[in-house]
């Protein structure tokens, strides 16, 4: 079976594809779980990743939930309700947990129509930025069925609460503009021009000392769920220990010294 996700490496950047662009990236199959699960795991135990850059082959980012195997009651949307709810656990609802948790940055550089999973899948993301061509929509409703891989946990810690709603309880489609005016995505460019933006940005990102980038990426994640007080103290012991890296002293030396600095990831 021809693997969903296909990466290449361009230095401390990580391209990840998903690659079934006759179903728009359609997401169904316990196999394409396994592989974000797989990919998460391989990018922690590498060091020398320092940023991940999430697309999608073909003219969609990422249909969202397979809508035949829906109707097939196929991958995980087979068996009684208990199977499904199974299904979910340990199939799909698995993306968030690794991804959204991921320890470097991922942008989401969408190609085309997120829709569904697949716009809950760029909001795992750290960063979105857009082709002019791409849309979004938070359409279960639409088919009857809930966010059920995050998005009601996702989608209104980035657009707010009002227009999450709007988006999860009409399923209304939103064009590049608007998500670009919602915060949804932080750039919107011409689809020629999309790899090339999210290599920059990821550029720029990777140029950054490698614990600065994971410690900074986790205090974020963290803040969202905790007391300021809470976060000040996680934040003192990140700062101690980034404070005390090699590639801080190469910073501030670097500075001092009118000269680019040479990060070691140390
Ligand atoms: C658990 C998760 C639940 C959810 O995520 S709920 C949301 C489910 N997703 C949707 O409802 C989106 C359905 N798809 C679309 O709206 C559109 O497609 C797109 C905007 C994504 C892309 O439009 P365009 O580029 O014009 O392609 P096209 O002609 O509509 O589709 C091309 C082929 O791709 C298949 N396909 C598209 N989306 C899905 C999907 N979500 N599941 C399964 N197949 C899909 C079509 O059927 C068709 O195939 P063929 O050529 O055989 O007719």
């Amino acid at each position: 079976m021809k693997p969903f996700l296909i990466t290449e490496r361009d230095g401390a950047i990580l391209v990840v594809r998903m690659d079934s662009p006759e179903t728009r990236n359609a997401l169904s199959e316990p196999s394409q779980m396994q592989a974000f699960v797989d990919l998460c795991a391989m990018v922690r135990a590498d060091r020398s990743v320092k940023v991940v850059v999430l697309t999608g082959n073909g003219p969609a980012f990422c249909a969202g939930g397979n809508v035949k195997d829906m109707r097939d009651r196929g991958g995980i949307f087979a068996g009684s309700p208990y199977e499904v709810r199974e299904s979910y656990r340990n199939g799909i609802q698995r993306i968030p947990l690794c991804l959204y948790d991921l320890d470097v940055p991922v942008i989401a550089a969408m190609n085309g129509p997120a829709i569904g999973a697949g716009l809950d899948l760029a909001c795992m993301c750290d960063v979105r930025i857009a082709a002019d061509t791409a849309k979004f929509a938070e359409s279960f409703v639409k088919l009857g069925i809930v966010p059920g891989d995050g998005g009601a946990w996702l989608l209104p810690r980035i657009v707010g609460m009002p227009k999450a709603s709007l988006m999860a309880l009409t399923g209304d489609m939103i064009d590049a503009q608007t998500a670009l005016a919602w915060g949804l995505v932080t750039e919107v460019v011409p689809l020629a021009e999309l790899e090339a933006s999210a290599m920059s940005l990821a550029r720029r990102m990777a140029s950054n000392p490698s614990h600065g980038l994971r410690l900074t990426k986790r205090l974020l994640r963290e803040g969202q769920h905790m007391r300021l007080d809470s976060l000040l103290e996680l934040s003192a012991a990140f700062q101690a220990l980034a404070h005390h890296t090699e590639d801080h002293t190469e910073a501030v030396a670097a500075f001092l010294e009118k000269r680019d600095p040479e990060f070691t990831g140390r």
